[in-house]
């Protein structure tokens, strides 16, 4: 159990005592938590694979991410290739681990570790005589949804790429350019992040930033704002991290979308006990935009993520051709300023 990161680190060391993992959801006893590996098996146009629970089985009839109990001896990914095995009829070919997060059922408490399948041999049939749905985070059809599930599918509905503007370095004609052109090849999330910009300007720039999003359906979050964040319907907000610290709770959902900067521990604990929709963990590489701060390699980087609840961005000296390893390490994606660029 060591290393066990967040919540389950505290649950198996809690020896029996009732907490809360920070989700809102309460673990009694690291003993009884019951490990369970699911699969987000997702074809190239995002739309991922649910399946509906067969008769026999507690919350028959909800719809879920195929999968199952980790038996003894099983790793979490082992399980998984064999659950595929027997229900879908399906071989692994690629999985990527992602988020883990505990659920408090009156049956029992899960641990469900999430991975995404993104190839697979086999076509999946229900060899259990279950149904099997292909659906789209933004407009789920099946109901009911095993009760654990709603975040997840907000997570999956958060894009590979998040981009940083910045501006003040740039300029604000390039800089609104290189974004306009960046939705154009499919960027759907940026965080408008201009620590040098007076009030008069930041206001106008992120005003600009947020029509042109709204025009190719992407996201805005302004960093540290939200005042500013509601009064001009951007998206969110996203938090710096010693505002998360000082945060006692999670910002009034009015203010949308919440994410935050993380660069050690602490900080992503603190987000998950928040609730936050996602975190940025970084520098994993040197980067130009933080001179001097020892950046925590792509190891360490893995390690803190191991285990976590929330979908965490990869940021700090990364490009587009990095997001591979980013997911093969765990991250939801990479989150770039000068990568932008590239996309
Ligand atoms: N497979 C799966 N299980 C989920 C999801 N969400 C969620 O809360 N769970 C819970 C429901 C169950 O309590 C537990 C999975 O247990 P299960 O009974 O389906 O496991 P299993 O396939 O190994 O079944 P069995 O051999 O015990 O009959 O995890 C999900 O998306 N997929």
């Amino acid at each position: 159990m060591a290393g066990w990161h967040g919540s389950l680190r505290v649950i198996a060391q809690a020896g029996g005592n009732a907490l809360t993992n920070g989700l809102g959801m309460t673990a009694t006893d690291a003993s009884t938590v019951v490990a369970v590996a699911a699969a987000v098996i997702t074809q190239p146009d995002g739309n991922f694979l649910l399946t509906c629970r067969p008769e026999g089985k507690p919350y028959a009839g909800y719809w879920e991410f195929p999968g199952g109990k980790v038996e003894a001896e099983e790793t979490p990914l082992q399980a998984l290739g064999r659950e595929l095995q027997e229900e879908l009829g399906i071989q692994i070919q690629k999985a990527d681990p992602w988020i883990t997060r505990i659920f408090n059922y009156s049956h029992a408490t899960v641990c469900l570790h999430f991975f995404r399948i993104t190839q697979w041999y086999g076509k999946p049939w229900g060899r259990e005589g279950q149904q099997l749905s292909w659906q789209s985070s933004v407009n789920i059809t099946v109901s009911p949804i095993l009760p654990a599930n709603a975040p997840v599918f907000r997570a999956l509905s958060l894009p590979s790429v998040y981009a940083i503007t910045h501006a003040s370095q740039q300029g604000v004609e390039a800089s609104l350019q290189q974004i306009e052109q960046a939705f154009r090849n499919g960027l759907r999330l940026i965080q408008v992040r201009e620590k040098e910009m007076d009030e008069k300007a930041l206001r106008l720039f992120s005003e600009k930033v947020v029509w042109l999003a709204h025009d190719f359906d992407a996201r805005v979050l302004l960093n540290s704002n939200m005042v500013l964040s509601r009064q001009l319907g951007a998206d969110g907000v996203h938090l710096t991290g010693p505002q998360l610290m000082t945060l006692p709770e999670r910002p009034d959902q009015e203010y949308g979308w919440c994410g935050a900067s993380c660069h050690n521990v602490e900080e992503l604990d603190q987000a998950e006990k928040l609730g936050l929709d996602f975190v940025v963990l970084g520098p994993v590489l040197p980067t130009l935009s933080h001179p001097g701060i020892k950046p925590l390699g792509w190891q360490k980087f893995a390690a803190l993520i191991r285990h976590y609840p929330l979908p965490v961005y990869a940021l700090g000296g990364l490009k587009l051709d990095d997001l591979v390893v980013a997911q093969e390490l765990g991250a939801h994606g990479v989150a770039m300023m000068r990568g932008i660029d590239g996309i």
